[in-house]
């Protein structure tokens, strides 16, 4: 299967969408992340703080396909924002993996009462420049902070990773990301499996196009320009996540899954500014 890719504002390219691996670990992880690049995904989606940086590197090393098809990210801790320290993190996060560079490298969150994220920014400039890296960006970062990163730094991130799902459209934010050339990623994209997957309009549409809840959330995301990455460790539904790409949805159709949206609709409550990482 040939999955889409898009461009960042570095001129890397990034699939369209990829697996998210929070809470894959271990034994079973190793063999679901295999089993999902057997299906064809390429960008898979890592963090330190998910503890799963060993068996993510390792299915890759395992599946015969080539390091250069693949698009592996990884995050920067909170505990690691000092300029030396997050130059080593990088390092580490890579041994784990084993590695040689990163695809795309994002600090997770902004943390901004520490506000030590613009030295977290000027490593991973660092780590890009050294060959650690490929393409650098954020995770969970307001306009505001983009606009501290990049007035202080003159350097823009190539992707910002927030959270977005039919109840939490994030519309804001994704124009913010837009209005700067950053591409935006989706974390959460089917609302970690909540309600929104039995919504009757979201049915209705599963039904008109043949395709089932999951595929039609995701082809939403694509078609608002956005890169989701599902999490799962069901072989079937790893499948069905990236049989997205035979369909569009109508003007209409979009509009109407952003009505879901709720004011209060966050999975687990987490504001970008207020979220302290766990250590
Ligand atoms: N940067 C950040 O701060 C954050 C990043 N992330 C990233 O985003 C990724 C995705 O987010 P996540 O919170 O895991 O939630 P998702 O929105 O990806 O939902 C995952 C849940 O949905 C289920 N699921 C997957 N596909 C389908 C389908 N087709 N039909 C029905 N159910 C389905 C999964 O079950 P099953 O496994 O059984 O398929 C799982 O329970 C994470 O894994 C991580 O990589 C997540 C949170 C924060
Ligand atoms: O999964 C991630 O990337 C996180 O940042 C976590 O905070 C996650 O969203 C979570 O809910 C942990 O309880």
């Amino acid at each position: 299967m040939t999955i889409p890719t898009v461009t960042l504002n570095d001129g890397h390219k990034m699939p369209a969408i990829g697996l998210g691996t929070y809470q894959i670990r271990g034994g079973a992880g190793l063999d679901q992340i295999l089993a999902a690049i057997q299906d064809g995904y390429r960008s898979l989606d890592s963090a330190t703080n998910y503890d799963n940086e060993g068996i993510v590197g390792k299915a890759i090393r395992r599946s015969g396909v080539p390091r250069s098809d693949f698009f592996v990210s990884s995050k920067l801790p909170g505990k690691y924002h000092r300029y030396d320290d997050a130059l080593k993190a990088i390092e580490e996060s890579l041994a784990r993996m084993g590695l040689d560079y990163f695809d795309l490298f994002l600090i997770h969150w902004p943390l901004p009462k520490r506000d030590h994220y613009v030295e977290a920014w000027q490593a991973l400039i660092t780590a890009q420049k050294l060959g650690l890296i490929r393409a650098i960006g954020v995770s969970n970062f307001e306009p505001d902070h983009l606009d501290r990163l990049i007035n202080e730094t003159g350097v823009t991130p190539a992707v910002n990773q927030i959270e977005i799902h039919p109840y939490w459209i994030n519309t804001d934010r994704l124009l913010a990301n837009k209005d700067r050339g950053i591409v935006t990623e989706a974390w959460s994209p089917l609302g970690r499996g909540s309600a929104a997957l039995t919504e009757p309009a979201i049915l209705e549409l599963a039904k008109k196009y043949g395709k089932n809840a999951g595929q039609i959330i995701l082809r939403w995301h694509t078609q608002r320009g956005v890169v989701p990455l599902p999490k799962s460790s069901s072989l079937q539904h790893q499948r069905d996540n990236l049989d997205i790409f035979d369909f569009r949805l109508t003007p209409e159709e979009i509009r109407i899954i952003d009505g879901l949206n709720k004011p209060d609709g966050r999975v687990d409550g987490q504001d970008p500014n207020e979220y302290e990482e766990f250590e």
